[in-house]
Formats: C-alpha cells, sequence, structure tokens
C-alpha cells in the first residue's frame, strides 16, 4: 500500500514479471484472520476495521496484479494446487467474427461453467469409453454447476463419425428434450470432438457446445476452428459444417493416460505447424525428439514436460492466426491441409487402422516430392522431412492401395475443383503454397517415391 513498494512492483510487471492476486472472500478471510486475535491491526472492532482495509486494498491489488486467483472455500494445499494450475495455463484468442480462446494448462477442465454460463438447462457430454474418467470428471464438474447432464457414450474413433451414430444422439436430444437454450461439450480425440461439433451444428440449426479434448491431435488442431464433420463410406470428412465454439479447454491432465502411439500420431499434426508457419516448432521438435517418441502419460501428471504444453500453445497459435482470417477455407485455411490430400486417401484405404496424424505424416512426404519434382524446394528439404519425421516415431512411406485408387480418392478431396486436383506444398519452410492441376505423370512419381 506505500506509493515505493506499489512503483516497484509497477516496474517488476512491466519487465514481464507475475503478480499474483489471492483473491479471498471478504467475511472468510477476515473470520480467518480474526481467529486468535493476534493482529495489532485488527484490535477492537476487528470485523469492521477488515472491512475498511479491504475496501481500500482491493482496487490495488487487483490493478497491480495480472493473475487472480479466487481462494473461496479452500485450504492452503488446495490453494497451492490451484495457484500452480493457474501458473501453467496458456490462453490463445480466436480471433473473427464470433471469438473464443483456447485454454490449455493443466486442471483447465474447471472452466466449464464459466465457459456454458448460466443460461444453459441440459448438457449433452458426448465421449467415448477410453476416456471414461475423464468424462466422470467433467459430469462431476457439470452437475456441480447445476446442469442437468444427458450422459452420451458413442462409438470410438472413425467408427464414431457416422450417420447411424449421428442419428442415434439426435434421438437421445430429442427424448431427452433439448432446447436451443441447451449445449454439447465434445470430450476426447478429435473424432469425438468432429462429432460433437456436428451435432451442436445441427441440433435445432445450431446450439452453444466446448471442446475438451483429450488427445495430443485434438489439443493442437481439431478442436479449434469450427471444421465439425462425420465420415461417409465414400470418403472421409465428407458431411460437416464451419460452426464455432464457445471454447476450447485443453486439460493437461486428461494426457497422463494417453497410450503412446495416439500421442505419437498427434505429433504428424505438430509438426505440419512447423513446416508452414512455425519454425521453433521445429526447433522443439528436433530438440526432444527421444522423450516425445516415448512419451509417458505419467511424467505430464508430475508437471515434468513444459515443452509439450509449449508445442501445443504455438500449434494451436498457428492454427488460430489461420482460422480468424479465413474460417471458411476459401484460402489461406487450406494451408492446414498439407499433408492431408494423400493422408486422407491412405485412411480411408487403410479402413482407419492408420491414424490420422500417420497417414498426414506419409501425405507430407508425398507432398514434398511432389514439391521438389516441381522445383519448389531442393533435396534437403525433402530429406529433412524423412529425418524429423522418423525421429518422432512417426511413418514415411506406404504400401497399400493402388495409383489409381489414391487418384480417384484425391478427386474426391475438398481442395479439389471439378475435374482438377488442388495440393498443398511449400515454397520453403515455413512458406506454404497452393499447387494447381499440376502434371499428372509429377503427382504419379511422388507417389511412386512414398512407396517402401
Ligand atoms: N476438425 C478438425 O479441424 C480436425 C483436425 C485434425 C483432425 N481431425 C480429426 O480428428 C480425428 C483424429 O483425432 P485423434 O488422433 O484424437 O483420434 P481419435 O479421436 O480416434 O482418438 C484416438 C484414440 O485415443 C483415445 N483417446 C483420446 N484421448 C485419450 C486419453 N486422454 N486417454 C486415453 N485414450 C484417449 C480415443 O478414444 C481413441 O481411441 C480424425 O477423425 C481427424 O479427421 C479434425
Ligand atoms: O482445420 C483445417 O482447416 C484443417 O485442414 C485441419 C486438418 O488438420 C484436419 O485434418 C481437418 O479435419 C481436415 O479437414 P478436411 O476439410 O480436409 O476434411
Amino acid at each position: 500500500m506505500t506509493p515505493q513498494i506499489y512503483e516497484a512492483l509497477l516496474s517488476y510487471r512491466q519487465q514481464g514479471g507475475l503478480i499474483v492476486y489471492l483473491d479471498a472472500d471478504p467475511e472468510e478471510a477476515s473470520a480467518r484472520a480474526s481467529h486468535g486475535n493476534k493482529r495489532p491491526l485488527l484490535a477492537g472492532q476487528a470485523h469492521e476495521r477488515w472491512m475498511e482495509l479491504f475496501k481500500q486494498r482491493r482496487p490495488v491489488y487487483e490493478a497491480i496484479a495480472n493473475l487472480t486467483v479466487p481462494s473461496h472455500g479452500t485450504n492452503p494445499k488446495a490453494m497451492a494446487q490451484r495457484l500452480s494450475e493457474a501458473l501453467n495455463e496458456r490462453t490463445v484468442h480466436v480471433s473473427g467474427s464470433e471469438p473464443y480462446e483456447v485454454y490449455i494448462g493443466p486442471g483447465v477442465s474447471s472452466r466449464l461453467h464459466a465457459l456454458l454460463g448460466d443460461k444453459v438447462v441440459r448438457v449433452a457430454l458426448i465421449h467415448t469409453h477410453p476416456v471414461q474418467h475423464h468424462a466422470d470428471h467433467a459430469r462431476a464438474l457439470l452437475r456441480q454447476a447445476g446442469y442437468r447432464v444427458c450422459d452420451i457414450a458413442v462409438p470410438d474413433a472413425e467408427a464414431g463419425k457416422s450417420v447411424q451414430v449421428a442419428q442415434g444422439v439426435w434421438t437421445r436430444l430429442a427424448q431427452e428434450g433439448f432446447t436451443r437454450s441447451d449445449a454439447v461439450v465434445g470430450l476426447g480425440g478429435g473424432a469425438a470432438t468432429d462429432l460433437a461439433g456436428y451435432i451442436a451444428a445441427t441440433w435445432m440449426r445450431g446450439i452453444a457446445y466446448v471442446n475438451c479434448p483429450t488427445s495430443l491431435l485434438a489439443m493442437v488442431d481439431a478442436s479449434t476452428g469450427g471444421k465439425t464433420g462425420i465420415n461417409l463410406p465414400e470418403g472421409k470428412n465428407l458431411v460437416g459444417a464451419f460452426y464455432t465454439p464457445l471454447g476450447v479447454l485443453a486439460d493437461l491432465k486428461t494426457l497422463s493416460t494417453l497410450p503412446t502411439d495416439i500421442f505419437v500420431e498427434g505429433l504428424g499434426e505438430v509438426v505440419k505447424c512447423g513446416f508452414i508457419h512455425d519454425q521453433r516448432i521445429l526447433q522443439i521438435l528436433e530438440d526432444h525428439a527421444a522423450d516425445l517418441r516415448t512419451f509417458d502419460g505419467a511424467q505430464i501428471e508430475q508437471g515434468e514436460e513444459p515443452f509439450i504444453a509449449e508445442l501445443i500453445e504455438r500449434s494451436v497459435l498457428v492454427k488460430a492466426r489461420v482460422v480468424s482470417v479465413d474460417l471458411k477455407e476459401s484460402g489461406p485455411r487450406e494451408f492446414l491441409n498439407y499433408g492431408h490430400t494423400l493422408g486422407h486417401a491412405i485412411e480411408q484405404l487403410e479402413h482407419f487402422t492408420w491414424r490420422h496424424g500417420q497417414a498426414v505424416a506419409v501425405g507430407m512426404v508425398f507432398a514434398a516430392e511432389l514439391a521438389h519434382l516441381l522445383g519448389h524446394i531442393d533435396q534437403e528439404l525433402v530429406d529433412y522431412h524423412r529425418e524429423l519425421l522418423t525421429s518422432l516415431g512417426l511413418e514415411t512411406s506406404w504400401s497399400g492401395g493402388s495409383w489409381e485408387q489414391v487418384l480417384d480418392l484425391m478427386h474426391r478431396d475438398k481442395k479439389a475443383r471439378g475435374d482438377e486436383l488442388r495440393f498443398i506444398i511449400l515454397d520453403g519452410l515455413g512458406r506454404p503454397a497452393h499447387l494447381d492441376n499440376p502434371p499428372l505423370e509429377a503427382v504419379h512419381e511422388a507417389f511412386e517415391r512414398i512407396r517402401s
């Protein structure tokens, strides 16, 4: 409260310092402080004096702090935990006509109530079985906040992204009396959040939803940007809508149960973000390749891997920058599709036994070969694709399907126009570009170069 100290704190903050305000309920804090009667400032009319001090000090504390952590109804140990979680939280802002935040950090699920607000009555919690434990936690938080929770477990992975599953969920919402002021929470990997977003987009022509991604891939990519959808037997993500969530809660605690191979798969999309926009991502991946390919969820629980949080934040930033300017994919958003033209064809031809991120990894090597054949990048950059992906435990070649099958599927890609194929390639590291209607011989040759 002395000007000297205030100035010193202000200058500390201006140099990047962090000042935390532990925001206590005044009645609760007063009762705590008066206990034992040991504070001289509170002698005599303790409660009145306390409230007076609180009134004077609160605006000063609020003005100087750049992080506020509520301490209502807690004990010192839980408070230390809450503080540590708040300190580890990162937020990415997605701008555009419907702006929202992506919260990344251990424990961010506790923001569910704040995001959904008080007007929502029913919440459809859509999740898969492998994340039951995390769904139980979310359900408890939602019930504590007073929502009527309708728990909807859907088939896992791509099996959940179907018209039949969507129809089952629509029927359930009808039976439970979901109205336009109710909401959806999608919890799980990218398949679950894609389906949940599509349900939210289509129920009564659109209700609110929050994504709670639990896989690396869903955290870095699928949960942000509003692409929602399901598959058809004829192709991946052929039915869907661009539909923006209220917010995204990437609770790093959920990664503690993520199997290593599914974590590694998610790195495919992280590498993509590095290749198309953020070379610092590539540096972090190189520096920590061994730890990443042997990912162990237990380490996440102990908060030992800050570089994983940084990779997630940086990848979400790449995505946020693009979708903020081009939500409906009329140009720059297509850059996020690097590696996906062949990637989606591989997933389909392998009947989804290949995971998305692994297929995209091979797709990026194919796109690099194509760019090299047409003189856009040198051999060194093609080799770098293979080296980096291999060092992370990702695939760089594929022997399934035939050229004819792949070509047919690539013509059904959403970037194709009329009879013309379109691809995303690199003109250099961090310089994505469109490649429209390239010579078919070059496409075929690039395909031959990824055959194992
Ligand atoms: N909408 C978009 O912008 C976008 C972007 C990228 C990918 N996608 C889609 O996302 C899907 C791929 O996502 P994915 O890689 O998360 O696959 P996924 O959703 O199939 O999840 C992979 C597996 O991991 C399980 N899992 C998820 N989190 C877990 C956890 N914390 N603990 C234990 N198990 C867990 C899932 O239940 C599933 O079995 C694809 O359908 C892809 O098309 C969408
Ligand atoms: O958000 C985007 O835009 C993307 O392209 C991100 C991709 O990583 C993602 O796999 C997306 O689902 C692909 O969409 P699609 O339109 O090619 O089906």
